[in-house]
């Protein structure tokens, strides 16, 4: 093997690398008029792009009103208003080839992205819908990158009338929530009972939605 081969095939191992969209992505209808698109491996040599966001984002913690406490939510967040900058430009180019791959569907831009960064199995994030802003009246899509370690997205609908739906996500996948998903489904990360190491979600949503 020559040391130039040798350079290259570390270079793609080293370099997170968008793969292309078109025809990979696989759609599942639920019921309800939602669907989730899932595209396993999107980013490849993802690595060093989760290490990279651990380092860079300036996570802290959310806290949100129960009753008439406080209480901190069970994960990190950062999140990124249209016309923030990114941590870093693959996520640019994932949000732009998102808006280019989804643009006749969706017709409009992915805007925010929203960061969690789940430090080990006891972060999760309890049931919902992303139902702040037009997720509760519209049909809209928020588009899910996942890197580090692999955890389950549990899907149940509001009518209680059909099974939770479980999609696994790894390193470097992508799903998308479409549809009529915000306001008939619910959607979450649950803990879990064994110890692991952290996970990076990313969330692209478009204007006004959260
Ligand atoms: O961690 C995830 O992939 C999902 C996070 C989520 O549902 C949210 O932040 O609204
Ligand atoms: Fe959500």
């Amino acid at each position: 093997m020559t040391g130039a081969f040798q350079a290259s095939l570390l270079d793609t191992a080293d370099t997170p690398t968008l793969t292309p969209l078109a025809g990979t992505v696989r759609r599942t209808h639920l019921p309800h008029g939602a669907w989730i698109d899932l595209r396993p491996s999107w980013i490849a040599g993802a690595d060093p792009l989760f290490e990279r966001l651990l380092d860079a984002v300036p996570w802290h913690a959310g806290s949100r009103r129960m009753y008439d406490r406080v209480v901190d939510v069970p994960r990190l967040l950062a999140f990124y208003r249209e016309h923030d900058p990114l941590p870093d430009p693959l996520l640019t180019a994932a949000r732009d080839a998102l808006t280019e791959h989804y643009a006749l569907e969706l017709g409009e831009p992915f805007t925010t992205a929203g960061l969690c960064l789940y430090r080990d199995h006891r972060d999760s994030v309890a049931w919902h819908g992303d139902q702040t802003g037009r997720g509760a009246t519209e049909d809209t899509m928020i588009a899910i990158v996942s890197l580090g370690t692999p955890r389950p997205l549990l899907l149940r609908p509001r009518a209680g009338d059909s099974p939770t739906r479980r999609f696994d996500l790894g390193h470097g996948d992508l799903l998308v929530m479409g549809g009529t998903c915000q306001r008939t489904w619910e959607h979450a990360i649950p803990k879990s009972a064994r110890p692991q190491s952290p996970r990076i979600s990313i969330q692209y949503r478009p204007h006004n939605v959260r």
